[in-house]
């Protein structure tokens, strides 16, 4: 019988900061376990490599949702499925949410000041050390490395638009628009499993197993005492905790965990024939996730497209290989504009990514338009809609149902409408028209209220941040207490972008780092 202090479920963005600071104490054992393999693929480091990874299926989770009334665009989340998890195959935009974001959760524990001091702790910033921006950690952070005359024009335009310009998009507390920080250091990737794991993978109170895919939490008594695991060679094996479970598994496979394991709703349970260790109706509920509209323009020069395209490309390769710069080492976005889009809001409700490289996001192919073109990527932050997320069956192999109930709730729909008219006006500003920009999708057939929520929900994406469906709080009804202890089971927690029951603005690697990097005060102050 294998048993460790601490069994860790997912190797992802928590996960690993958590397997960082758990087993910093040699006297603590950790077993971490991931569903996915070890980080080698190259095209993991190579910072735009993330275009390749997500046509394929070999380090990525897919997991169909149900896109009502749009079935034929036949959608489907993306989750990494790998060591580092989503954090090795994300386009490396690193936002870490208002303070505000932070204070309004109103969960003790959880403010900016613990949030906050979790990030600084762990960040080793190029721009250097500042009230909440840290140096020293062990992970890597810096800015766009190569400002560009056309990423100046939108940064000029959002200002036109009341973004000021500012040097570090983290800093801000209104709004703003600059160049992109960044999980990319010297033109490669800056994982979680490279950050927080690759330190520390010689510990030898540490055990990482990857391919192994956790099928239930083995509960005896309302006691977690386990996990069950199927490995690579299909068979089961249960590994035991001296302390706690911890499951890291993402927004998405921590409450199938927990519903496979008898933690969910009990009418759900029952009907699927699962033994109930504790009634808990609001796993897989309060699904959050924002809808992203991504128009394409073209422009008269400043479009990295040629060099991304078959001719360009093998110039853009030998430049990164010789100096790791250039359009491969960027991140998805090389500058974002975070922005009201009515001027009585307190601070920015929307992000704009801008890139100058248009690509068809819904073809099967990543190579960039012919003709010179950029792309935006907008989305409000903080959506009121709410989704949920369920298991359809007790094998863990079943699909997941997921319902995003994408811009259901009216604000939410009048949100995006004022947004996607503010994103065409601030390509209409003069800085970029001086780029002669055109709309290239979708043009002039979305015009009204009902065409512009059509076009985001049939032609635009997810944002990849769902966050929420095993929400904390104080009310007895959440999933989990302020701890992160799941309620009604012993030494059951969850650490991941699942806990938090509103979404932080922006993106969200940086927000599940820092639950990681502060739930292990929490796991050792006990
Ligand atoms: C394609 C993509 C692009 C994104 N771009 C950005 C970006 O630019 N900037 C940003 O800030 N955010 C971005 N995000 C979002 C961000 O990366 C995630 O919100 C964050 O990484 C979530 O962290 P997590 O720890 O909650 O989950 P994850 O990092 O997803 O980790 C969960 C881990 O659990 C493992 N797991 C799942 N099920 C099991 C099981 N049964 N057994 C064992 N292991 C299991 C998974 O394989 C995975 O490794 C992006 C996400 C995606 C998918």
């Amino acid at each position: 019988m294998q048993s460790f202090d601490y069994i860790i479920v997912g190797a992802g963005s928590a996960g690993s900061a958590l397997a960082y600071r758990l087993s910093a104490d040699p006297k603590c054992s950790v077993l971490l376990l991931e569903y996915g393999g070890m980080d080698r693929d190259p095209f993991i480091h190579i910072p735009r490599g993330f275009a390749k990874i997500l046509l394929g299926d070999k380090l990525i989770h897919r997991y169909p949702i149900d896109h009502k009334g749009y079935e034929g665009t036949n959608e489907e989340w993306v989750r990494g499925k790998v060591l580092g998890g989503s954090s090795s195959v994300n386009g490396q935009v690193y936002m870490r949410g208002f303070a505000a974001d932070y204070d309004a959760l109103d969960i003790p524990g959880w403010g900016w000041k613990e949030i906050g001091g979790a990030m600084k702790a762990m960040e080793d910033h190029e721009l250097g050390e500042a009230e909440f921006r840290g140096i020293g950690g062990p992970l890597k952070v810096s800015q766009h490395p190569t400002p560009s005359a056309i990423c100046d024009a939108f940064i000029h335009s959002a200002e036109i638009l009341g973004a000021p310009r500012c040097e570090d998009l983290n800093s801000i507390t209104d709004q703003g628009a600059g160049y992109q920080p960044r999980t990319i250091y010297k033109g490669l990737r800056q994982s979680a499993a490279k950050a927080f794991l690759g330190p520390i993978r010689h510990r030898k109170n540490l055990t990482i197993k990857t391919h192994s895919n956790v099928q239930k939490v083995i509960i005896e008594d309302k006691i977690a005492k386990g996990v069950r695991v199927k490995t690579r060679k299909g068979e089961l094996v249960n590994y035991f905790a001296n302390k706690e479970v911890i499951l890291s598994a993402g927004t998405v496979a921590t409450p199938k965990l927990l519903q496979l394991s008898g933690v969910g709703d009990e009418a759900l349970l029952r009907s699927l024939g699962i033994e109930i260790k504790a009634h808990s109706p609001l796993v897989g509920q309060n699904l959050i996730e924002q809808r992203c509209a991504m128009p394409r323009f073209g422009v008269s020069h400043g479009s990295l497209n040629h060099d991304l395209r078959p001719l360009g490309l093998l110039k853009t390769l030998s430049k990164y290989i010789a100096l790791r710069d250039g359009p491969i080492a960027y991140s998805a976005f090389e500058v974002s504009a975070l922005i009201k889009t009515a001027e009585h809001l307190p601070r920015a409700n929307a992000q704009i990514g801008f890139t100058p490289v248009s690509v068809d996001r819904h073809g099967t192919s990543i190579t960039p338009d012919k003709e010179p073109g950029v792309l935006a990527c907008s989305y409000t932050l903080k959506p009121k809609s709410r989704g949920y997320l369920q298991i359809t069956s007790s094998d863990p192999d079943a699909p997941m149902y997921i319902q995003p109930n994408y811009l259901q709730h009216p604000d939410d729909q009048k949100d995006s409408i004022d947004l996607f008219r503010l994103t065409r006006k601030l390509f209409k500003a003069p800085p970029l028209q001086t780029y002669n920009v055109t709309e290239m999708s979708p043009g002039r057939q979305v015009e009204s209220d009902e065409e512009i929520i059509n076009y985001y929900l049939e032609m635009g994406n997810s944002a990849l941040h769902a966050t929420g469906t095993c929400q904390m709080g104080r009310d007895e009804k959440s999933v989990l207490n302020e701890k992160l202890q799941v309620r009604g089971i012993q030494n059951l927690r969850v650490v991941d972008l699942s806990v938090f029951p509103e979404m932080t603005s922006g993106n969200t690697n940086a927000p599940a780092m820092a639950i990681g990097w502060r739930a292990a005060d929490l796991i050792l102050s006990k």
